[in-house]
């Protein structure tokens, strides 16, 4: 029998790697894996067929960082994959910038182009373009697709991109991009398959994981984001401080003497659920504390996503569906049951039970009456890359 082709898809965001390998012509999944936990307590691998049997399994007594997760993952790749031939590799690029506004080819010069971006995304960039780097290297024909985070959201009017700046400062780029738009863009697609009404409705969407954003959809379309110039805004997140007042910036280098990469450590990797609870950036460590910072934490999330949900309704002028996404927003059914209650105002209701122990894969989890019905979509940016990363390879 002779190789299947095949589209391989690389998803590296700030405390994960996950990869797909999807067949030719249909994209049926292969297999897929993922190392989480990079850079906090106890590294861990798994991968599984299509099936979900365990086809690979590895645990690490510390942390990873991003680097020896990639190094992990080519050379499993590189045993597992016997039997396919690679046509092309679509990657997940949290930045696109101005320049990059779809699905793009990978070569050195957008590489490049790119690399510039590395202060727009930090935590993002630096891991999702070394192994593009490394794959350029290892096989230099190989096909490469960049898939941005930030496309999705091009398609927002000019008046939610715009920060309150003077032109000169505009024309530089500094506006707000949105991110996570490959899980949003998933969810706009998968939404009215299972539920045609959906179609047009006006959706918020909770992609809720180490980063965490909520987008307004309308019509399938972005109209706006919590995130904005940079994933480090919005929510508060793992070890992200989400919105915070600009003065604040400016009180810790001018009054406090904190050097700006001090700063921006504390903002990135020092905040968020970590920062606040001084234990843990995971939900399930919080969740299980009895401490009252851990609770304090998990408050402020909550919180925190009941206001930005208000702004986005408003954005919307009303709300037909709430949906939950990412490691969070799909397995803590208590952050979900606090945010409903919240939301009840807009005419959100969960089903208990059904928010309890949700069937598996996209699951609506509202009440039968409730006027905003609640869904759950497991995330996968992982189809999403790989669909944009064929249609790139057929028109190639
Ligand atoms: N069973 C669970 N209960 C609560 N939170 C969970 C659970 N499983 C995973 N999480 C949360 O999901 C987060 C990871 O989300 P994920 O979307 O996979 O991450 P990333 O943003 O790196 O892609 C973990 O940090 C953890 O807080
Ligand atoms: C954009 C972003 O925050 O991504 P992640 O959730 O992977 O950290
Ligand atoms: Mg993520």
């Amino acid at each position: 029998m002779g190789a299947s082709d095949c589209v391989a898809v690389i998803n590296a965001g700030s405390s994960s790697i996950k990869f797909s390998v999807h067949r030719l012509p249909d994209l049926a999944l292969a297999f897929k894996g993922r190392i989480e936990n990079l850079y906090r307590g106890a590294t861990r691998f798994i991968a599984q067929d299509a099936d979900g049997a365990t086809v690979g399994e590895h645990s690490w007594p510390d942390a990873l960082d991003h680097h020896a997760g990639m190094a992990f993952l080519i050379d499993f790749a590189e045993r597992e994959l016997e039997g396919y031939r690679v046509r092309a590799v679509g990657h997940r690029i949290v930045h696109g910038g101005v320049e990059y506004s779809g699905p793009q080819r990978l070569d050195e010069t957008v590489l490049e182009r790119l690399e510039r971006l590395v202060p727009l995304a930090p935590l993002h960039l630096p891991h999702n373009l070394a192994p593009v780097r490394a794959l350029m290297a290892l096989a230099p024909g190989l096909m490469q697709v960049g898939c941005f985070d930030t496309a999705f959201h091009t398609a927002q009017p000019a008046l939610a991109q715009a920060f309150a700046l003077p032109p000169e400062i505009t024309d530089l780029g500094i506006r707000r991009y949105g991110f996570h738009g490959l899980s949003y863009e998933y969810i706009a697609a998968t939404l009215p398959q299972h539920d045609p009404a959906l179609a047009g409705a006006r959706v918020v969407a909770a992609h809720l994981g180490n980063g965490a954003s909520m987008c307004a959809m309308h019509g399938g379309r972005s109209v706006a984001s919590t995130m904005g110039f940079t994933a480090v805004d919005g929510l508060p997140m793992g070890t992200r401080c989400g919105a915070l007042d600009p003065g604040v910036v400016i009180y810790l280098i001018e009054e406090l003497g904190m050097k700006v990469s001090s700063v921006q450590r504390l903002m990135y990797q020092e905040s968020g659920l970590l920062g606040v609870s001084g234990l843990s950036s995971d939900m399930r460590t919080l969740e299980a504390s009895s401490d009252p910072r851990a609770q304090l934490a998990i408050d402020l999330m909550v919180y925190r996503i009941g206001r930005e949900l208000g702004s986005l309704a408003a954005s919307l002028g009303g709300l037909d569906a709430l949906v939950f996404s990412g490691g969070i927003g799909e397995n803590s059914a208590r952050l979900r049951a606090a945010v409903c209650r919240d939301a009840a105002w807009l005419g959100a209701e969960l089903d208990e039970s059904l928010n309890a122990a949700p069937p598996p894969g996209v699951a609506r989890i509202s009440a039968p009456a409730s006027r905003v019905s609640v869904w759950l979509v497991p995330a996968n940016e992982e189809l999403m890359i790989a669909r944009h990363t064929l249609d790139l390879l057929e028109t190639a």
